[in-house]
């Protein structure tokens, strides 16, 4: 009998979530049976995707009910379950696993079935990522209510940065609080990561071994990744998700004396704190009332790219600079051996324009992009957009959280299985 895997991707603006059953024997890939997806969590009205076989709802307004992650995972499940389509997800006690994606787990190296103790533990990580392990935990809390047979299992973005050297993980600050406090860059979006090593490794037919890859998941949060025979050199997300690129509501990297001269009450809890969650006016102003939303009014950066406002020129501009402070250092830090520079996300996948203008930046190093095929790449997993003759090669990667996750529970099911989960 083949098994069903839910896997569920909480971003930041969105929720993602895919159905799977098992392939034959358990050998190969997960087999996809349907993909829903609600946008727009900061941007109201949230918008609904659907897609299963050849039924295709392209952004359907939702009402305005839908606010959160929670509801998001609410009323997709709701959805799933109704769609006659859909006859493997009739009884809900078929749903075997549920993946979460949650985006820290501090020195989790690994996957983890989430029992009590994770549950707790990954709770005391929330105030290090406020716009997502909270919302992930609820969506955990609801799951295992409403799906009392699954197994829950927890996959952190954070793991695949597991490999950094120490000298590039510790920030240069008193080393007795940093390791009290657990302090150091951790990284985040390394659930996308692993499945960009794993599409450009089959696409370029290098062994994941031997792949350098500087890679740009840019979505609603941005990150730039130094990949070096597969794995996590750099990253530019820190200790929490905050560092780094500027995204939808986040400002990225500033001088961190900035926010004393902003407000006179940046240590004080803001609003949004609760007993479950502490967050400062600082960390609330710097990670929900910064970045696209501040500059120009709307998180979507669709938007901004199209249009010729001063201020969304500035947000652009200011986008492309900050990529440049990664990608050229990574370049270094690789030695210049580069098998490809990488785009994904919401924003690497559909920024025609951003691309054009972080590769015309990069050109010096090498890099050069093919016109046509960069303004219609089509819909293929990994696609080339170099020009022909580009010394390096410049690709798009469509990734995908929610298969990866499924991918690691075929590859781990004996230990999964053996676990207990929260609900049980
Ligand atoms: N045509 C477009 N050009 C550039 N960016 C776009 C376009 N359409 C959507 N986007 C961006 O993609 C983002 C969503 O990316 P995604 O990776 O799905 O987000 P999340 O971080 O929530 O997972 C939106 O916030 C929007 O800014
Ligand atoms: C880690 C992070 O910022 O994730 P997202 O882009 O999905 O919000
Ligand atoms: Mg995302």
């Amino acid at each position: 009998m083949p098994e069903i895997i839910l896997s569920i991707n909480a971003g930041s603006s969105s929720v993602k979530i895919s159905v799977y059953k098992s392939p034959n024997g358990f050998v190969g890939d997960p087999i996809q049976l349907a993909e829903a997806v609600i946008e727009g969590l900061t941007a109201p009205p949230a918008s609904l995707k659907y897609e299963r076989g050849d039924k295709k709802i392209k952004g359907e307004v939702l009402d305005g009910n839908i606010q959160s992650q929670e509801d998001a995972f609410r009323y997709i499940l709701d959805y799933l379950t109704k769609d006659e389509g859909l006859p493997e997800l009739e009884k809900r006690e078929d749903i075997r696993f549920t993946c979460h994606r949650v985006v820290h787990g501090g020195d989790y190296p690994r996957s983890q079935v989430i029992d009590k103790e994770t549950f707790h533990h990954i709770a005391q990580l929330s105030d290090l990522a406020p716009l997502h392990n909270a919302p992930a935990l609820s969506i955990v809390e609801a799951s295992s209510i409403i799906l009392p047979y699954a197994t829950n299992i927890a996959y952190f973005d954070s793991s695949f940065h597991a490999s950094i050297p120490k000298h590039i993980c510790t920030y240069p600050i008193d080393q007795a609080v940093a390791k009290k406090n657990k302090l150091r860059k951790y990284g985040f979006h390394g659930i996308s990561y692993k499945f960009i090593v794993h599409a450009v490794s089959n696409f370029l037919k290098k062994p994941k071994e031997e792949l350098n890859l500087i890679a740009l998941h840019l979505g609603s949060g941005a990150s730039a990744t130094c990949i070096y025979h597969g794995q996590s050199r750099d990253t530019s997300m820190g200790l929490t998700p905050l560092a780094g690129l500027p995204g939808a509501t986040r400002s990225g990297s500033i001088d961190p004396s900035l926010m004393f001269h902003f407000t006179h009450s940046a240590g004080k809890p803001s609003r949004s704190s609760s007993a479950h969650m502490h967050i400062t006016q600082a960390e609330e102003i710097l990670n929900k009332k910064s970045g696209w939303k501040s500059l120009t009014g709307t998180t979507d950066f669709g938007k901004i790219s199209a249009s010729d406002r001063e201020e969304d020129v500035l947000a652009f501009n200011i986008f492309v600079d900050r990529l440049l402070n990664y990608v050229a250092p990574y370049f270094v830090k690789l030695h210049g051996e580069v098998d490809a520079l990488v785009f994904a996300g919401g924003i690497g996948e559909r920024g025609v324009k951003l691309r054009n203008a972080v590769v015309e930046n990069v050109k010096c190093l090498g890099f050069m992009l093919d016109k046509e095929k960069n303004e219609n790449p089509g819909g293929d997993i990994v696609t080339d957009i170099s020009a022909k003759d580009a010394k390096f090669k410049t690709l798009i990667v469509k990734t995908d959280e929610q298969l990866q996750m499924a991918r690691g529970v075929l590859e781990d099911r004996e230990r999964l299985e053996q676990q207990k989960t929260v609900g049980k």
